[in-house]
């Protein structure tokens, strides 16, 4: 039985988009999908299903931070069979050469949570993105000429620190972005043998000091969303083709 999730069998798609705001799965559901069905809103963590172009393919609120995604992702893949997992989220860019509204592909995700320190035993885990899912959104981003940047992201448990400069050693190290969720979303989809891709708009600059409003987080990532459910499509007919 699922917790937090109020669905039936069957009613959510094996690829699920999932944005940290429930307000921008409900946008992106009412935006793009077709043949809409609500089928949470446990918590008012809102999750949709519907079609794009032929495809079945769900949307679901993960909350903010890393336990919140933990138990969403837990359940998709553990109650619904869900095989794909895509992060459309919102991060803050660490490099100059990154702007505002920039499209991220997530290589790779580092964390100062001690989620995984508590399942490795105190061991380092590299958890990375889907190949499958990485290089079809490579694709699709080329085939658009889209700008983006790929490479490696912080997944961290605190949006404010107390160290105001604590990111810049990250930087130092080539982390393109700090968010909140990627890194146990790439952990527990390896765990369950399933695929998880981040794509992640900059909203703000910590380089810059700059940042996008609350109402552009939710509504204002277009592109993503689109290349998203582009990678999403192209994965699923691939997969219902092998089956
Ligand atoms: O815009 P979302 O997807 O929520 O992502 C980012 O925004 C939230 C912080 O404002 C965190 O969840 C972070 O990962
Ligand atoms: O987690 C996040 C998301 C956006 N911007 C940040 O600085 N951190």
């Amino acid at each position: 039985m699922s917790t937090h999730i109020g669905a039936q069998p069957g009613e959510i798609a094996e690829t699920v988009l999932m944005p940290g705001d429930p307000l921008r799965a409900q946008f992106v559901a009412e935006n793009w999908l077709s043949d809409v069905h609500q089928y949470n809103n446990v918590r008012g963590m809102l999750g949709f299903t519907g079609l794009w172009k032929g495809e079945r393919i769900s949307v679901q609120g993960s909350g903010m931070g890393m336990p919140s995604m933990a138990i969403y992702a837990t359940e998709l893949m553990r109650f619904f069979g869900v095989q794909r997992l895509i992060r459309i989220g919102s991060c803050g860019s660490m490099q100059s050469e990154i702007a505002l509204r920039e499209l991220i592909l997530a290589v790779s995700a580092s964390t100062n949570s001690a989620m995984n320190r508590s399942r490795f035993g105190g061991m380092d885990y590299a958890a990375t993105a889907s190949w499958n899912l990485l290089r079809k959104a490579l694709a699709v981003v080329e085939e658009e000429g889209i700008p983006f940047h790929a490479g490696s992201i912080l997944s961290s448990d605190t949006f404010y620190d107390d160290d105001p400069s604590q990111w810049k050693v990250w930087a130092r190290h080539g982390v393109l972005a700090v968010e909140m969720e990627a890194n146990q979303l790439y952990t527990l989809a390896a765990r369950h043998g399933r695929e998880a891709l981040a794509l992640l708009t900059v909203s703000d600059s910590l380089v810059q000091e700059k940042e996008l409003s609350a109402q552009d987080r939710q509504t204002g990532f277009h592109q993503m969303v689109e290349v998203a459910l582009e990678v999403a499509r192209r994965a699923q007919a691939e997969a219902s083709k092998t089956e």
